[in-house]
């Protein structure tokens, strides 16, 4: 029997994350490294993904299995203040969009394998149910709302909300097959959520952390700042971790919490995508440091904000192509470097194994 959900978010108790620091599978895989053939680290930043993807799995040999393509989707009660491009009926729309085939992540996925699981985690409309078990993207609805309050005016999430959303996240997890977990996301309205997170619990200035999101222009971008002062102003009083995630996230964010929460608890591969899901993380790690052990970093969005928290984390993610799109599109693209990563730390020959003469020798 499962113990009930606490209704506070006082009571919540995060998940054990252990340290899966191991320093003599460390230094094998950094010995296996050194020895294949090449000259010494000139596979530059794979050769640190490839020990970083072992010591994940705890192994010298890793093989990613069943890689699986979450997207969280909920809608912002903030997008009503005019802190988007785009307005809050994209995201269900968009929503069909990846089940249907047509998003940029949906032909990602498609294209490297990646099972698509999209999750109604709060968007405003309920999309027609899908017949289970078919062929393409799954979509699973685990609804603590209907969207957001409006942030500017108060508690985005009730406390029960949020906790019933972080469950979710967990739970689909455990649902789900494999041993990697990319994170995607959608909402209009979440770079808001996602500045705000930032803000909070990293204490970067409010200036830094708000951008053009969807596109905003220079004024847009002015008129959203003034809305999330005031989102911070009415909710001063949020300054823990899930308080903060109550206050001034979203249900998707929650979502993906719980999910960070639960892939890191099984020792799963988390790559990491853009802004909004690395506000994911931040909370995460900020319950259970030992969660950014297992995240590998996709890219840097060009999105304002997700610079400070990858300098936070001292992290330089896979790739830089100005991408801020979501949808977990920069996780897409940076997978086949980690298949390639296993596959060079598994497969490729060492100079002794191959006759190959070693500097200077
Ligand atoms: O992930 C990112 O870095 C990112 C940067 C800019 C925009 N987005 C996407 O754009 C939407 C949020 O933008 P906005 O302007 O509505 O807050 C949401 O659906 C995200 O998936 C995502
Ligand atoms: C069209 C569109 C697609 C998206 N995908 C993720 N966020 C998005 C926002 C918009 C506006």
């Amino acid at each position: 029997m499962t113990a009930p959900l606490p209704t506070c978010l006082a009571d919540y108790l995060p998940p054990d994350v252990p340290d899966i620091h191991d320093v003599a599978l460390t230094a094998r895989l950094q010995h296996l490294l050194d020895h294949k053939t090449k000259p010494l680290g000139s596979l530059g930043r794979i050769e640190s993904l490839a020990l970083r993807i072992g010591q994940i799995l705890g192994t010298d040999t890793p093989v990613l299995d069943q890689p699986q393509m979450l997207v969280c989707a909920a809608d912002h009660g903030i997008a009503a203040q005019g802190v988007s491009a785009f307005p809050s009926e994209v995201t269900w729309q968009m929503v069909e969009n990846f089940l249907a085939g047509g998003a940029a992540v949906s032909v990602l996925a498609r294209q490297h394998g990646l099972a698509l699981t999209v999750v109604d985690c709060g968007v405003a409309r309920d999309l027609p149910p899908r017949e289970p078990g078919g062929p393409g993207p799954r979509l699973l609805v685990r609804k603590a709302a209907h969207g957001t309050a409006d942030a500017s005016q108060g508690p985005a999430m009730t406390d029960a909300q949020c906790i019933a959303a972080l469950q979710h996240g967990m739970d689909v997890v455990r649902s789900l097959p494999g041993n990697a977990l990319l994170l995607g996301e959608m909402g209009i309205g979440n770079t808001s959520a996602a500045a705000l997170l930032l803000v909070r619990l990293c204490g970067v200035a409010l200036a830094d952390a708000t951008g053009a999101g969807t596109g905003l222009d220079s004024q847009g971008v002015q008129r959203k700042q003034a809305v999330l002062q005031q989102a911070l102003l009415a909710n001063a009083q949020a300054t823990t971790p899930l308080a903060a995630l109550a206050a001034l996230g979203g249900l998707e964010i929650a979502t993906l919490t719980g999910a960070v929460l639960q892939a890191a608890r099984e020792r799963r591969v988390i790559v990491v995508d853009g802004f909004i899901t690395s506000a994911a993380v931040l909370v995460a790690a900020s319950l259970a440091p030992t969660v950014l052990q297992r995240c590998v970093f996709s890219h840097r969005s060009g999105e304002r904000g997700h610079g400070h928290l990858l300098a936070r984390w001292q992290v330089q993610p896979l790739l830089d192509l100005g991408l801020r799109l979501g949808e977990g599109s920069g996780a897409a693209l940076a997978w086949p470097l980690l298949v390639s990563a296993c596959a060079l730390l598994r497969e490729m020959a060492s100079f002794e194994s191959a006759g190959v003469a070693t500097q200077g020798s």
